[in-house]
């Protein structure tokens, strides 16, 4: 039985063999040696949180990401009443620090591959249990390639309940094997990011197949389909272990830009079909759909004559199902509002952020979000007042909301042809 007590500092009392895998051996050595922000001061404050930073990799535009999740692992630690966390690329450790103080974790691994960063790192979790001896300490540093981090845990049977990639710049698909093997599957979180714009935008389709399985063809609505990318290879990879994922909200931020998934893994069903396929959109009409895989053979828009169109370009297999559980991030936004976050008419880009997520979850709304702009475009008029446009589409029947990922977009199931009749009928008013 592994003993959960806190333990000394790195070396890792829970790693197999505690010699430091060299630098040079790390497998994805580009991720290690990018350039890296810098900033001017080296100690920062997130949330009340004072920490140093020096010369690690730590951006303050990811505030937000680390915001959601550790409002997200404070509401597992409520329902379960345990939270053991693997920072498994911690950076300076402030994640690490964050999910110790706001979500009470029990026990926190912070790793990062560079070993540089161990003083930074043990001084700034040094602050949270601050008067308490070391055996109590609730966390332990280590410095080891993150794979071999979550391998051994596994072989360990050692699990943990949330493991956070923040794989910066380098694919997250690189580590799920591990992470998932690492994690517990009684609904165990998964945090993971993927910074490959290129690949969701369609503009290396090889590299998005070999990274996530995923073929993807340049689309408008390219920054939603670098979520369903991100949360479709993991599909994918659960399956192969016998797991299913559950999106509990997907995130994407320009900063970077960035794709931000936490997912939730439980045993037993596997792939559900419904939820991972292709999707499909008309660069002749606009019009996007989802195809199912019994239906590959048939692909048509409703743009074309001819039953088999050579128009809609297909993206996949990807997840096409909700991008948030509207419940979960409810409570994360009641949590935000407890903890002084959000509310009280402050509207942050917390509560907005929150608010948008659920509304993006209403069922009847269709994958992707229609750039105004687009619309525009093909009416051949000024781009309409999107909120305008948006209650123009409730009146005709339709579901429609903002995106989080785009400002001047909705997400609707209204058909671009009534999209654009309403652009000239707003226009004509107008004139
Ligand atoms: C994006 S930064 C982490 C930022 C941090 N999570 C935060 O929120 O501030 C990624 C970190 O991963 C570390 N790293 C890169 N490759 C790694 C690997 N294979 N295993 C463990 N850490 C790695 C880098 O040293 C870097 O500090």
């Amino acid at each position: 039985m592994l003993n959960l007590a806190p333990k000394t500092l790195s070396p890792s009392p829970f790693l197999f063999n505690p010699i430091p895998i060299p630098f040079p051996q790390n497998p994805n050595p580009k991720f290690l040696t990018q350039s890296r922000p810098s900033f001017k001061s080296e100690y920062q404050t997130e949330r009340g949180h004072e920490f140093e930073t020096g010369d690690t990799f730590f951006w303050h535009e990811s505030a937000t990401g680390r915001d959601l999740s550790v409002l997200a692992a404070s509401l597992y630690k409520k329902s379960k009443s345990r939270l053991r966390v693997l920072d498994a690329l911690c950076g300076c450790g402030i994640r690490s620090l964050r999910y110790l103080v706001e979500a009470e974790a029990d026990f926190v691994l912070a790793n990062d591959a560079n070993e540089e960063y161990r003083r930074i790192i043990s001084e700034n979790l040094s602050r949270v249990d601050r008067g308490f001896g070391e055996n109590e300490r609730r966390w332990v540093v280590s410095h080891f390639d993150a794979n071999r981090v979550m391998a051994e845990r596994y072989l360990q049977r050692d699990f943990f309940d949330l493991i956070d990639v923040d794989s910066f710049g380098s694919d997250s698909s690189f580590f799920l094997r591990n992470a998932m093997n690492a994690l517990k599957l009684d609904g165990g979180l998964l945090y993971v990011t993927s910074t490959d714009g290129y690949s969701s935008g369609g503009h290396r389709p090889h590299h998005s197949l070999a990274a996530y399985g995923a073929y993807v063809r340049p689309m408008p609505f390219s920054n939603e389909v670098g979520l369903r990318m991100l949360i479709g290879g993991a599909v994918r990879e659960a399956s192969v272990l016998g797991y299913n994922v559950t999106p509990l909200f997907s995130y994407y931020s320009y900063h970077g830009p960035v794709f931000r998934v936490m997912l939730q893994l439980n045993r037993g069903k596997l792939v559900d079909d419904r939820y991972y396929g292709f999707i499909s959109y008309c660069h002749q009409c606009g019009n996007s759909d989802t195809i199912s895989w019994d239906k590959l053979g048939q692909i048509s828009c409703p743009c074309s004559d001819s039953k088999v169109s050579s128009y809609p370009v297909v993206s996949g297999p990807l997840w096409t199902g909700p991008l948030h559980d509207a419940a979960y991030v409810t409570e994360m936004l009641n949590l935000a509002e407890q903890w002084g976050w959000v509310g009280s008419g402050k509207g942050t880009d917390l509560e907005k952020l929150l608010k948008l997520m659920v509304d993006e979850s209403d069922p009847r709304l269709s994958f992707g979000y229609i750039k105004l702009d687009e619309v525009a475009s093909r009416a051949k008029v000024n781009s309409p007042p999107l909120m305008t446009m948006m209650s123009t589409i409730h009146k005709e029947g339709y579901a429609a909301s903002r995106s989080h990922i785009a400002s001047n977009a909705i997400k609707t199931n209204c058909p671009m042809t009534v999209c654009i009749r309403i652009a000239k009928n707003l226009q004509e008013c107008h004139s």
